[in-house]
């Protein structure tokens, strides 16, 4: 008898299966069941039989207690990427049904993507490539506006998990002042990096660059608001590759646009993709914005991808072949 793999992320299920093709001697036969795109109805009934489940890496379809309460064999609900605010993990813990992330697969693209966004704020890299495409020389213009160095700057780190921590890292060489603010004090990774704790208020007035890296959650939904946008400094920028509900949208819109702060990057948004009136598509439009959009690649470049499709496929096999799965991130919401 094959074992059912349903998988929600929006591929061939033909593609998935034959990642599992090296592991099948091993495992036995696998087959998957792709739903992506299903009506609901069909993705209740094809749960009910699954083994395993793979979540969907483009987070549009999310697992709720309904889901889970259908997922009556399920061992493992496995999904392709770090953040899993998509799932109702305390419900799938309740129905006794670990969840596991790849989470740590792609910190170091997020990292490089955060410091590359930070240099290309500060030093307005995506005007003046306009402007000398479209036949302008804003040499004069760009330093009125305000370029400027990383080296003896502030950079602020919202979150010093994974992510942060390869931020840090990655900062050392630029001579900066890093600074960070985390519901938890970490002081042997304040002498490891270098890094100091600050309040998140005092973090914001302080920094020139501020990077967010926690996860969506309860308590980091609309983190950063109107309030903690009005406290950074004009000249600061920030960058947020993590997830769009913790950054109130429209006040940043309109913190770039009415010059609260110098510029921003945005790899995330509430809504994705964002539709053609969402205000920071709005405001990145017009001609000077300093913004950068990006859809959802921070850390989903090739590299980080192979990882990610690695290390779940060995987590599911795991699985199936009786051993217990690594990363899991819920089961000790449930004493598990
Ligand atoms: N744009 C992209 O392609 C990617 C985005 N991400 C996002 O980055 C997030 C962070 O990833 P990791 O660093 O691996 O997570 P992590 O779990 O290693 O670190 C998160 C940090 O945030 C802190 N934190 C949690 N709640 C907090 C709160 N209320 N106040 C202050 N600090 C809080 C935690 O203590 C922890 O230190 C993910 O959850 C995901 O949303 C992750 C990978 C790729
Ligand atoms: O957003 C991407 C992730 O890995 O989380």
């Amino acid at each position: 008898m094959a074992f059912k793999i349903v998988s929600m992320s929006p591929l061939p299920a033909q593609f998935v299966e034959a990642l599992f093709d090296p592991y099948k001697r091993e495992v036995g036969d696998i087959k998957v069941v792709s739903v992506a795109g299903l009506p609901r109805d069909r993705v209740l009934q094809e749960l009910r039989d699954a083994d395993v489940v793979i979540g969907d890496y483009t987070f549009q379809m999310r697992i709720d207690a309904e889901m889970c309460a259908a997922m009556e064999k399920v061992r493992l609900i496995q999904q392709p990427s770090t953040g899993y605010d998509h799932i109702d993990v305390e419900a799938c813990a309740k129905h006794g049904i670990p969840v596991a992330n790849a989470g740590g697969a792609n910190a170091v693209s997020v990292a490089e993507y955060t410091i590359m966004a930070g240099l290309a704020l500060l030093k307005r890299l995506i005007y003046a490539h306009r402007e000398t495409v479209a036949g302008g020389w804003p040499q004069w213009r760009l330093m009125e506006m305000g370029t400027f160095d990383l080296q003896g700057k502030t950079w602020g780190i919202i979150g010093l998990g994974r992510i942060g921590r390869e931020v840090a890292r990655r900062l050392r060489p630029f001579g900066v002042s890093v600074v960070y603010f985390d519901k938890v004090r970490m002081e042997d990774a304040e002498r490891e990096l270098g890094v100091e704790y600050r309040s998140l208020p005092r973090l914001l007035r302080e920094s020139d660059v501020v990077s967010i890296h926690v996860p969506l959650t309860r308590e980091t939904r609309g983190m950063i608001g109107e309030g903690e946008l009005r406290m950074m400094k004009p000249t600061a920028v920030l960058i947020n590759p993590s997830r769009g509900e913790i950054v109130d949208e429209e006040a940043l819109a309109r913190a770039v646009r009415e010059r609260w702060i110098a510029g921003a990057a945005v790899d995330v948004y509430s809504r994705e993709p964002p539709p053609p009136d969402h205000p920071l598509i709005k405001a990145a439009a017009e001609g000077e914005a300093n913004l950068i959009l990006t859809p959802h690649i921070a850390g989903a470049n090739t590299d980080a991808r192979s990882r990610i499709i690695q290390f779940s496929i060995e987590n599911v096999v795991r699985v199936l072949k009786g051993g217990k799965p690594e990363a899991v991130v819920n089961m000790d919401l449930n004493g598990g």
